[in-house]
């Protein structure tokens, strides 16, 4: 799996162009090679601005958005028109403003076969349901298809996607795992696991400002990824953390 690359940017709003920029590069490439993409999107602050930096991007139609499959590495179990959506922010920031194909863009909570947002009352059926869909678009043998790029941010305690430290969901050997018990809120939640994420070609860790400073130092130095998932935040081809000055500040 690839060795974590750390990349300094100078403040969060470089980091998020340079970061769009890298981003429709990757796209691009993997449309190249084999026609379409599989893009893994992730919520918070910095996540959802590389959005909006992809949308101003002078590139984006460099990108047949109509051939990228869309993902969540993670989802707050929310009404479907909750702000707290990381489907929702993502749509807003990016995906209502480029041609994108509704048939292959995945949100987690959302019932297939009948087409509904929120047809599920609990988290646990939406999770079975999530790795299903990931098992029928993954290749002969695998349970998940082999993401081009995954994109994750970080909590200042080291969680990716909602899989927090010392929680069930760091030790689920399943695709996709339902979280009762969020430190952060919401408390319900849907997340990848750790083999799910690291059956990505790429995966970009994406963190901006001090409060990550002790997370992204720790990940560097060592850390198990069950004191910080972030550690376990890996690659099959690529593992890049894309920072700004102020993340990076406690770095050894
Ligand atoms: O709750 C979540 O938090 C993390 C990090 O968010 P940030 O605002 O501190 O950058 C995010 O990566 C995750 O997708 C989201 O559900």
């Amino acid at each position: 799996m690839g060795r974590p690359e750390l990349i300094v940017h100078q403040d969060a709003g470089l980091l998020a162009k340079a970061a769009a920029a890298r981003l429709v590069t990757a796209l691009v490439d993997a449309q190249a090679s084999r026609g379409e993409a599989s893009l893994v999107l992730t919520g918070g602050g910095i996540g959802i601005a590389l959005l909006r930096a992809v949308r101003a991007c002078p590139a984006l139609e460099a990108v047949d958005w109509s051939k990228v499959d869309f993902w969540w590495g993670d989802e707050r179990f929310c009404p479907a028109d909750s702000h707290d959506r990381n489907a929702l922010q993502a749509r807003e920031a990016l995906l209502c403003h480029v041609p994108v194909d509704e048939k292959r863009v995945f949100e987690m909570g959302y019932l297939a076969t009948i087409g509904i947002h929120d047809g599920y009352g609990e988290p646990e059926p939406a999770a079975a349901d999530y790795a299903a869909r990931l098992a029928a678009r993954a290749p002969a043998g695998r349970q998940v298809p082999e993401f081009d790029v995954l994109l994750l941010g970080i909590g200042p305690e080291g969680h990716v996607a909602s899989i927090f430290p010392h929680s069930p969901a760091a030790a689920s050997s399943e695709a996709v795992v339902s979280v009762r018990d969020s430190p952060k809120p919401p408390p319900c939640r849907i997340s990848f696991t750790f083999p799910t994420i690291q059956a990505a070609r790429q995966v970009w860790v994406i963190a901006a400002g001090e409060e990550k400073a002790d997370a992204v130092a720790g990940a560097f130095a060592g850390a198990g990824p069950l004191d910080l998932p972030a550690a376990a935040a890996r690659g099959q081809d690529r593992t890049l953390w894309l920072v700004d000055r102020a993340a990076a500040s406690r770095v050894g």
